[in-house]
Formats: structure tokens, sequence, C-alpha cells
């Protein structure tokens, strides 16, 4: 199966760019981005990658590459949450000062999420900005962080802290790279697919509970349908609200006030953000409970689905104390109060506002809950 999806975003600099998911699409990289005139050659394509993907896919995206016609460099990072720093990005603009790259380049990010992100930022700072173009080699960056233009690294003092929104040029995903990824990185790739599929549509979410056996076999077809359908989700929800202004965008961080206070507490990498998300979206559930009288049966058929799709409960939670600092550090927060993306049912969403001693209350009520 081949899928294309187009994304618009007038206004924005690029105003539309293809999502191509298809088996082989490594191999046909060069000849994908030559078609794009932003980034075709002349341009020197830069590939920015970790080591881990360097050492399994780097071989064939020079070769596409070159046979389109691009002179390639390439870039890697130690693989890991730890690579989305300031530092990092700071190496990386140094070493492409130091090749002489200019701004007739294109940035390649080659990897999962923490390589888009890093090397969108990159690409985004670097001369004021050139042209990205993601090919995302996990699940969760071919369902989530390759669409949508969100890129940035993180601070000591919180997630994501520091970035831009830099539309990608191009999405070229090939599925056959899955192969080789461990089953816990399919695992978080699963969290962002409930996560979108409870939060905006009853169509999905009632497929994915229809597909759960064969996601978790990790059935190639349905994985295909599951990643096309994650990608038009997400692409008609950034087209509503693009840099997050007008509240609508803000969906796609249900579990994610939570989610990111954990990966904070517990260390940048100790805990992987799919398996963070899927703490925070149990969390949610149960805040809706709490909060807006939410039936139980929502958190109820949301947590089974994360079971089946290797994503239990944490086994441990990091202390309280250490989460609800982390909490303050949340880019939903107005006035200095925290905002929880909760769902009153599936594909119905809101904003609830939470003072300081409601979200103590909250969070310490679920560390009971959850026994720790
Ligand atoms: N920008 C966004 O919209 C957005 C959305 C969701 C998540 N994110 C960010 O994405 C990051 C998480 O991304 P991730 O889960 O992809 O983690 P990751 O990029 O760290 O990749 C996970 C691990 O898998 C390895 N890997 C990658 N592709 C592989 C392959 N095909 N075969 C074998 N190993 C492979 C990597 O080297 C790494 O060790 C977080 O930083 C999160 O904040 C961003
Ligand atoms: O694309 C979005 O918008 C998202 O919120 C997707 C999230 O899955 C992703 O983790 C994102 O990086 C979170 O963004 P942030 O603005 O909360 O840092
Ligand atoms: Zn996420």
């Amino acid at each position: 199966m081949a899928t294309s999806v187009m994304i618009s975003l007038p206004g924005t600099e690029v105003a539309s760019y293809a999502v191509r998911v298809r088996t082989g699409g490594l191999d046909r990289l060069g000849d994908l981005m030559a078609a794009v005139p932003a980034c075709a050659p002349p341009r020197r394509a830069v590939v920015i990658t970790d080591h881990t993907v360097a050492d399994l896919y780097l071989g064939r995206v020079r070769d596409a590459l070159r046979q389109a016609g691009y002179r390639v460099s390439s870039l890697a990072v130690a693989s890991g949450e730890a690579s989305k720093s300031l530092a990092v990005a700071g190496d990386l603009w140094g070493a492409l000062a130091e090749r002489g790259v200019g701004r007739d380049c294109v940035v390649v990010a080659l990897g999962g999420g923490v390589v888009g992100d890093l090397a969108g930022f990159v690409a985004c700072g670097y001369q004021r900005g050139v042209p990205v173009v993601q090919v995302p080699t996990t699940l969760l960056a071919m369902v989530d962080s390759s669409v949508g233009g969100k890129v940035g690294v993180n601070l000591p003092a919180g997630k994501n802290l520091v970035g831009g929104f830099l539309q990608p040029q191009l999405v070229c995903a090939d599925p056959a790279v899955l192969e080789t990824l461990p089953a816990r990185e399919w695992a978080c790739g699963f969290a962002e697919v409930v996560k979108a599929a409870a939060v905006c549509g009853d169509d999905f979410f009632f497929w994915l509970l229809d597909h759960v056996a064969q996601l978790a076999a990790h059935d190639f077809a349905t994985v295909e349908e599951a990643i096309a359908r994650s990608v038009v989700l997400k692409a008609d929800v950034v087209a509503t609200d693009v840099a997050e202004t007008a509240d609508l965008r803000v969906c796609l961080n249900y579990g994610h006030t939570l989610g990111h206070a954990l990966e904070h507490a517990v260390g940048w990498g100790g805990l992987s953000h799919g398996h963070a998300v899927a703490e925070g979206i149990r969390f949610a559930a149960f805040a809706a409970e709490r909060l807006r009288g939410v039936a139980p049966d929502l958190g109820e058929a949301l947590g089974g689905v994360l079971d089946a799709l290797g994503l239990p409960p944490l086994s441990e939670l990091p202390s309280r104390d250490r989460v609800l600092d982390a909490m303050a550090c949340d880019k939903k927060a107005r006035a200095g109060q925290a905002r929880l993306v909760l769902l009153d049912d599936v594909g119905r969403w809101a904003i609830q506002p939470v003072s300081a001693d409601q979200l103590r209350d909250l969070v310490g009520a679920w560390w009971r809950e959850r026994g720790a």
C-alpha cells in the first residue's frame, strides 16, 4: 500500500507538502525530494541522524540522494532524548558552518522523533532558516512527530521549551524500516496513535478497538493503515491551528501534561516519550472522572487498549513533588494556572483549567491510586 497525504497550510512559508508513506520510499528519497522545487538539487543535502539509524539506513539514504544528483554530507548524534539539547544543536550548527554549508542546503532529518525535532530545530535556526525534509524511522515519528512542523529541544528546566515551527518540504516514511524497531519503540508509537484516535475521532477509535490484535502483532497492512489514519487526522488538526494559537491544536497534547513532567522528573531519556504519554493518558482519564464527572468506562477502554498495545501502567513513578514542579513548565499554562486537555468522551475534548491546589490533590490521588 502507498499513501500520499497532502497537507495544506495556506499562509505559512511552506504552503503545502506531501506525506508519502510507501514501502521502499527510502530508496526513492532522492527522486521524491528532487521533485520538490524548494529542496531540489543543486541544493546540498545534509543528513542529520543518530548513530543507531546511521548504522542501519544512512548508506541507503546517501545512495538514493547521490543518484538523484545531490551532494551529500551527514552528521550523526548519540541516540536518545539527551541529544535533544541546545548543546547538541550548537554542535550541529558549528559543524555545518565548519563544512561550509550555506543557505543553499536542505536538511534531511533521518530518524525518530528526537532526530526530527532536533534536526528541524537546527534547520529552523541555521542561517535564519533552511528547508527540512523529514524521514521518520520510528512508528512514533511516522504517526506524529514528522508532521505538523513542531521542532525544538529540551532545557534542563523543561520539555521542548525552546523551538519553533518549521513545516517540512516533504515527509517520506518507509514502513519497511520498522522491521528493525525494538518492541518498546513500537509501543511508543502506539501511545500517540491511541492519543490521536481518542481525542479526534470516533471512527478512528472504534477502528483501533477492532484492530488492536493486528497492531499488537505488527501486522504490516494494519500498521500502514494506522499510520495513514494518524497522518490524515493530524493534518486536519494542524490546518485549523498551525502555531497552536487558537486552542485547537492543543488537543494533540492529550496525555502530555503529566507525560512531559514524568520525562522531565525521571531525567531526559530515562523514560521514553511514548510510555510517559501512555501514563499521561491514564491520568487524564482519571482527572476527567474527578473534575468533569466522566464515567469510568472511558478510562477503562483507554487502559485496555494501552495494555493490549504493550503500554501497561508504569511499574514505578518518580517523586510526586518533582513531577508537580515539572508540571509547572507546561506550555499550556496561562496566568500561572495549569490547563489539562481532558476527554468527556471519545472525540469530545475540553481544556480544563486547574488551580495549583487542585493539581496537587489530583496528582496525590493518582499516586495513591497507583500505590506509589
Ligand atoms: N514534533 C512533534 O510533533 C512531536 C510529536 C511526538 C513526539 N515528539 C518527540 O519525539 C521524541 C520521541 O521520538 P521517538 O519515540 O521516535 O524516539 P527516538 O527518536 O529516540 O527513537 C527511539 C529509538 O529508536 C531508534 N531507532 C529509530 N529508528 C529505528 C529503526 N528503524 N530501527 C531501529 N531503531 C531505530 C533510535 O535510535 C532511538 O534509540 C520525543 O523527544 C518527543 O518529544 C515530537
Ligand atoms: O503536534 C502537536 O501539536 C503535539 O502536541 C504532538 C505531541 O505528540 C508532541 O509530543 C509535541 O512535541 C508536544 O508539543 P509541546 O508543544 O507540548 O512541546
Ligand atoms: Zn507526543
